[in-house]
């Protein structure tokens, strides 16, 4: 019934513009969440308006929103209307357990109350050392690789190790092994195999919530063992190696603290990682500590959020300076000045050194607002809302359109993507790749179109109650690693054409490859 009543009070929304539908049954899904869906998004979310009807399943629709009043709305005055999916929510719980992507309303708010101070610049500046390490480690594999002047390499899995050895060491004080060893660890190889196993599964994760509600989770855990479906047995052996060896790792920890004196500080993390810090922190908090599943499931999901993202954001600026030489030269040359130009090297950089780069700064900007990890991110209506638009759109019948009024059940994706390359916005040439346009003063439209944000004016790692936990961490490995390379060599592209495709986040692979792993060949001489 309520999704009867969706329907009806949706008439409106039917007036937006946006896509045609491919059929009744599928809508536009496959063109918008299929693997090979980038081309089709980047054109569709940039260019029908700052609200879009996107047709999905059996005739229903969901809204891309990418109005800053709207968005604001939905993360203030309807802070606790909006939330992720259920089926997003419950697929999270499923395979990692509860962690920040898995619980929605107050059990939401009091776990982000519980983590949001482990995320803290204070604690960051302490991982820097460890970062810079990693980073060197990252440069001193690559040098081997690179036997001939110019060397073509497959960097992507090495940027994959160093954003999960980065934050193993700093956020679980846990070491995933060299950076150089061909074929990782079970936990890291699971991590990776999520992203292409969720898109095989994602046509089937709006029956979770239902198949949650009508069957007990033993029955459901049992069934995904023994049904003969490869894509959701290999879900549930990621599940299964994730959460035994986080566990390993949390029970560890657990007895080094027992143990008190200097055991911590022996580990990787010398005691200082978040999970030391969260546990520690959990000990004093009495009746609200977290429980040993809570916490698995955080670092399980931590772990999940933080790689990839960050890995391919790190490709894509390669990939962005690889093509435009002129750029990189730029940058090179601001890293030598600071290092060799002043008798330091990149080790001795600490947190404010790192962002006081303004070019390095630019181009770590200016890669996260092209090239967003997620183009789009859910959350749906628990009630009755109207969205106010603060630029009129027209709807398809000509009548000029100033508010949504969005039916509770009605899916709204935040539309990074459209907000980030809005033209109003960012002006003409906001399709273009401009580290420039952050060194002087923006456009006064970027201050004007008051943009929720928490980075930068731009939407990449969104706003509100769900923004991104780890973003300072994110740009801080980001710029560690985009130092480190660029002063120790040159890159330029491959002749293989590298095609962007949806793979839980947007991931590099050269066309025609069936892999499922990310693939970025890219040239490389030493600087
Ligand atoms: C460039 C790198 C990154 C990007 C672009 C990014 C982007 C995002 C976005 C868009 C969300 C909103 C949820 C969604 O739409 O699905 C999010 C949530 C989240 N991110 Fe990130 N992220 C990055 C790196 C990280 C890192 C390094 C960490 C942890 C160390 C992290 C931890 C999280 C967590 C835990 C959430 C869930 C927050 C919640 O539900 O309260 N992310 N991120």
């Amino acid at each position: 019934f309520p999704h009867v009543r969706k329907r009806i009070k949706q008439s409106t929304l039917r007036n937006v513009p946006g896509p045609a539908s491919e059929s009744f049954w599928a809508g536009a899904t496959r063109r918008m969440h299929g693997p090979f869906c980038v081309p089709f998004r980047e054109q569709t979310l940039t260019s029908y308006g700052r609200a879009i009807n996107i047709p999905t399943r059996l005739g229903d629709l969901d809204l891309a929103v990418s109005d800053p009043v709207a968005l604001s709305a939905m993360f203030t005055t309807y802070r606790e209307a909006y939330d992720l999916p259920r089926w997003n929510s419950d697929t999270m719980r499923s395979v990692f357990g509860p962690g920040l992507t898995s619980v929605r309303g107050k059990e939401h708010i009091r776990h982000r109350k519980q983590l949001n101070p482990v995320f803290s610049v204070r604690y960051l500046r302490e991982m820097v050392p460890t970062f810079n390490r990693v980073a060197q480690e990252l440069t001193s594999v690559l040098k081997e690789k690179t036997t001939a002047p110019r060397t073509e390499i497959d960097v992507s899995q090495y940027f994959s190790r160093y954003t999960l050895e980065s934050v193993g060491r700093a956020a679980l004080g846990t070491s995933f092994g060299s950076l150089g060893a061909e074929d990782g660890t079970d936990y890291s190889r699971a991590l990776k195999e999520f992203g292409p196993t969720i898109v095989k599964l994602h046509p089937w994760r709006p029956l979770l919530p239902w198949l949650r509600r009508t069957f007990p989770l033993s029955f459901l855990q049992w069934a995904t063992g023994v049904l003969p479906w490869p894509a959701l047995r290999h879900m549930r052996a990621i599940s299964d190696s994730v959460y035994s060896t986080s566990q390993q790792v949390l029970r560890r920890k657990k007895e080094m603290l027992k143990h008190g004196g200097d055991s911590l500080a022996r580990e990787v993390g010398e005691g200082k990682d978040l999970m030391s810090v969260l546990l520690q922190q959990n000990m004093l908090s009495g009746p609200d500590a977290m429980s040993e599943d809570d916490m698995i499931g955080h670092m399980s999901l931590l772990l999940l959020a933080a790689t990839d993202t960050t890995s391919t954001s790190i490709t894509r600026a390669i990939e962005v300076l690889a093509q435009h030489p002129q750029a990189q030269a730029k940058l090179r040359q601001e890293l030598l000045e600071a290092t060799a130009g002043t008798g330091r090297t990149l080790a001795d950089f600490d947190y404010d050194t790192f962002t006081n780069l303004p070019y390095l700064e630019a181009v770590v900007r200016e890669t996260i607002r092209m090239y967003p990890s997620f183009h789009l991110s859910p959350s749906v209506a628990e009630q009755d809302t109207v969205l106010p638009l603060g630029t009129p759109i027209q709807g398809t019948d000509g009548r000029t359109i100033t508010e949504l009024v969005v039916p509770a059940h009605t899916m709204v994706w935040v539309n990074i993507l459209g907000l980030n390359r809005d033209k109003e916005i960012w002006g003409p040439d906001a399709h273009e790749w401009k580290p420039e346009r952050w060194l002087g003063q923006l456009p006064a439209s970027v201050a004007d179109a008051h943009i929720p944000n928490v980075f930068a004016n731009t939407m990449t790692f969104v706003a509100g109650p769900r923004s991104c936990i780890g973003y300072n961490m994110a740009l801080t490995e980001m710029r560690i690693a985009l130092a480190h390379l660029v002063l120790a060599f040159e890159f330029a592209p491959s002749d293989k054409e590298i095609i962007w495709r949806l793979g839980g986040v947007v991931s590099p692979s050269v066309k025609g490859s069936t892999s499922r792993k990310p693939e970025f060949p890219v040239v490389i001489s030493r600087a």
